[in-house]
């Protein structure tokens, strides 16, 4: 399967222009033969969390709409990236993924709001997983910040997950860990890890290198610190082959997980 990933350059609050920079995108990467294509987060908006009132998708209705009328006239998945949306007077960071029939599959509003940027003094958290199913492909996926909780990763990956999804706008300073946590979440969950971080300049700091990594844990793509799409060949049969090389599901624990065991 061919993956799209849009490294795309964000206007800080210019939603107008990052809809059609979005579309074209889009209709890039299908042109160039992805099958499933990936958006980064917040890309209606970028990091203008003060000016949400005026600048949120209400309902997510313009971005669902829009995502739906790309996937079934292209013919393509997408993963929505995530927009700022405004629902029942609460603002979310919300992620929407239709598949190639236009239909939306799921609706997720990142978990875990990242207090270093002040997250939560402007938006809402979710309370859902985000678990579906790409035609066969069993898939999930998650938001920025959301790859510092393992256990958040694992819940979707014993859900079945063959592929993690990651939306983000990674500031440049952590983006070793960026790049470290996303390898470990590939290898310890023996599964895809496809993450697609944003490019920004001024007034914000977002530099890219977007991954796409193997369960093995090699990296197969990273990309550059300027907007860029890659379509990426993957080959999904390496995630049976890799959890059948070292059985790691099978070999768990977890009736030791969460409990304190003393030693004899
Ligand atoms: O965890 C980090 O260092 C970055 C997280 C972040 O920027 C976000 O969740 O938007």
């Amino acid at each position: 399967m061919k993956i799209g990933c849009i490294q795309m350059n964000v206007g800080f609050g210019k939603v107008e222009e990052n809809y059609e920079r979005a579309e074209q995108l889009i209709r890039e990467a299908a042109s160039k033969g992805a099958d499933i294509v990936v958006l980064p987060e917040m890309w209606n908006t970028g990091y203008a969390l003060e000016k949400l009132e005026e600048l949120a998708d209400k309902n997510g209705n313009r971005t669902k709409a829009f995502l739906q009328h790309l996937a079934s006239e292209l013919g393509i998945h997408i993963i929505g990236g995530s927009v700022a949306t405004k629902e029942n007077g609460k603002f979310y960071n919300t992620m929407y993924v239709v598949n190639r029939d236009g239909e939306l599959l799921s609706e997720y509003s990142k978990v875990h709001l990242f207090r270093l940027m002040d997250e939560e003094k402007y938006l809402e958290a979710g309370e859902s997983m985000n678990r579906f199913d790409l035609g066969d492909l069993p898939a999930a996926a998650v938001i920025c910040y959301d790859i510092r909780f393992p256990e958040w990763l694992r819940a979707h990956a014993l859900a079945g997950a063959k592929v993690l999804f990651v939306a983000a706008q990674w500031p440049t300073p952590r983006i070793d860990h960026w790049k470290t946590l996303l390898q470990a979440r590939a290898i310890e969950n023996q599964c895809f890890v496809v993450a697609v971080n944003r490019i920004s300049r001024k007034p914000e700091n977002f530099n890219g290198q977007s991954m796409v990594i193997e369960p093995w844990g090699e990296v197969l793509w990273t990309g550059a610190e300027d907007e860029e799409l890659a379509v990426i060949d993957v080959d999904f049969s390496k995630v049976d082959e890799v959890r059948t090389r070292i059985p790691v599901y099978d070999d768990r624990r977890p009736e030791l997980y969460g409990k304190v065991v003393e030693q004899k």
